[in-house]
Formats: structure tokens, C-alpha cells, sequence
């Protein structure tokens, strides 16, 4: 019997390629490829569902095991941790935590303790602790270039891919603080219930990388 299996997709950035991906090893994506406001959709041609949600949230269901599979970027693996198995690095989705400081300024050459704004603060704790180094990390939520232009911190942690929006604000990375691209996630107990059929799944994300070589 062919149960439907569950996948839940980060919204944005990485549901296009999610979508590519898939289409590359025949999925029909029609449904979400312009999903509307609707957040649940059927695949028309394979025994999947695809859940929309945002990035922690595709975590959150797969550790739950309302959803079988996830496709999440590393970085959101990195914050929030949890209890899944990490099967495939999908490629796509890349970038770098950085650590990034108004330009010219000298953030190591001080011995006050320093502040760092990110949306990542745990990310950044684990980054500072590794090197023995005390800081005060405040949490912001978005447009973390913001903090150090308002002097509220020496540096932020923040996700850089072109580097474009640090230039426009006079930042410049110092750091590279992890590599960062979209993963596929699996629920513990899924893998063992629904074995062949998620094996089937991720055969097919990997002939679906291979082609795009
Ligand atoms: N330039 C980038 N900026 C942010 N995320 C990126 C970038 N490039 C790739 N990503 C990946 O895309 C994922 C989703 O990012 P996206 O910007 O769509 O959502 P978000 O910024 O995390 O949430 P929000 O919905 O609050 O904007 C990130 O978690 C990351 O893995
Ligand atoms: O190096 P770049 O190519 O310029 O990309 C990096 C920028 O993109 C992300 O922001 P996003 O657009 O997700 O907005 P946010 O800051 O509100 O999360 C990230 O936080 C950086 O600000």
C-alpha cells in the first residue's frame, strides 16, 4: 500500500528550487509552484503532499512527525537543532553566516566585552564560546545590518550570499562563521514506517542534483 507521504517546504526563498528540483525527476509541482494562499497541496502524479510553512516551523513538523520529510536550510538546523536525521545537502540555498563589522572598524582589537546583534543567537553563542569569548548577543529579527549602524553593537552574525546589502551599509564580513545551503529532513519514525517510499523520495532528489551537474 502507498501511504502519501508529507513534506514540508520553507516558504520563499527555497520553495522555487524545491520545486525545480523535483520537477527535474518528474513531479508534477503544478500546485505549488503558484500555491496562492493555500498551504497544503496534493501532488497530482506522486504520493506526496507538500506543506508550506516557514523555515523553524518545517522543523518543528518534521520533529512532531506530522510531516515525514522537511526541506530547510542549514542555517535554521543550526539555530533550533533537534531530533531528525540530516539525509541530503539539496545544493541550493547557498550562503555563509558571517561575522560582519562596520567597514574598517577593528572588532577583535579590544578587550571590552562586545556586543553582536543576529537573528541567529544561537548560532553566534556557539561561534563566540567556541573561540572562549564573552559577548552580550541581542536578538534581532530582521535587517540585522541595522544594530551596528545605530551603534547598538560592534557586529552582527547575519546571512551573507552576494554581499550586497552589507556593502550598501557600509558592513564588511570579517568571518566566516559556517557554510549554509537547503537540507532535506527526515522524522526518525517515518524512516523506519515508510522505508521504501522515502528511500524512493530521496533517490529521486539525488538523480534530480546529479542532473543538474
Ligand atoms: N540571501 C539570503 N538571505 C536569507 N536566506 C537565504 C539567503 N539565501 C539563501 N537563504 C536560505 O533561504 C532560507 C529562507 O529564507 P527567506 O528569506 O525566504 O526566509 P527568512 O528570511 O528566513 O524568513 P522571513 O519569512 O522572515 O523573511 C533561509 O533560511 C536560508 O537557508
Ligand atoms: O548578501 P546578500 O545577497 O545581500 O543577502 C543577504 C541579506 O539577505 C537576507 O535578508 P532578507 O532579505 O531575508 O531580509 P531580513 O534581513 O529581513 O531577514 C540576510 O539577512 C541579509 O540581509
Amino acid at each position: 500500500m502507498s501511504e502519501r507521504l508529507r513534506i514540508a517546504i520553507t516558504k520563499g526563498r527555497l520553495l522555487d528550487q524545491s520545486v525545480e528540483l523535483f520537477e527535474r525527476v518528474g513531479l508534477d509541482c503544478g500546485p505549488i509552484r503558484d500555491p496562492g494562499r493555500r498551504l497544503i497541496h496534493s501532488l497530482p502524479n506522486y504520493p506526496l503532499d507538500a506543506v508550506l510553512a516557514k523555515a523553524p516551523d518545517v522543523i518543528t513538523y518534521v520533529e512532531h512527525g506530522v510531516c515525514d520529510l522537511g526541506i530547510v536550510g542549514k542555517d535554521t538546523i543550526l539555530e533550533k537543532g533537534g531530533s531528525f536525521y540530516e539525509v541530503l545537502d539539496l545544493g541550493f540555498g547557498r550562503c555563509r553566516f558571517a561575522l560582519a563589522v562596520k567597514s574598517g572598524s577593528d572588532f577583535y582589537g579590544t578587550y571590552k566585552t562586545r556586543r553582536v546583534a543576529s537573528k541567529y543567537p544561537e548560532v553566534t553563542r556557539a561561534f563566540f564560546e567556541k573561540k572562549g569569548m564573552d559577548v552580550d548577543i541581542i536578538k534581532i529579527e530582521g535587517s540585522v545590518e541595522l544594530a551596528p549602524l545605530l551603534d547598538l553593537t560592534d557586529a552582527i552574525v547575519d546571512i551573507v550570499e552576494t554581499g550586497a546589502t552589507l556593502k550598501a551599509n557600509g558592513l564588511e564580513p570579517i568571518e566566516t562563521v559556517a557554510d549554509v545551503s537547503a537540507r532535506l529532513i527526515i522524522n526518525t519514525a517515518s524512516m523506519k514506517l515508510y522505508k521504501g517510499q522515502i528511500n524512493d523520495l530521496i533517490a529521486k532528489c539525488e538523480t534530480g542534483l546529479e542532473k543538474e551537474l
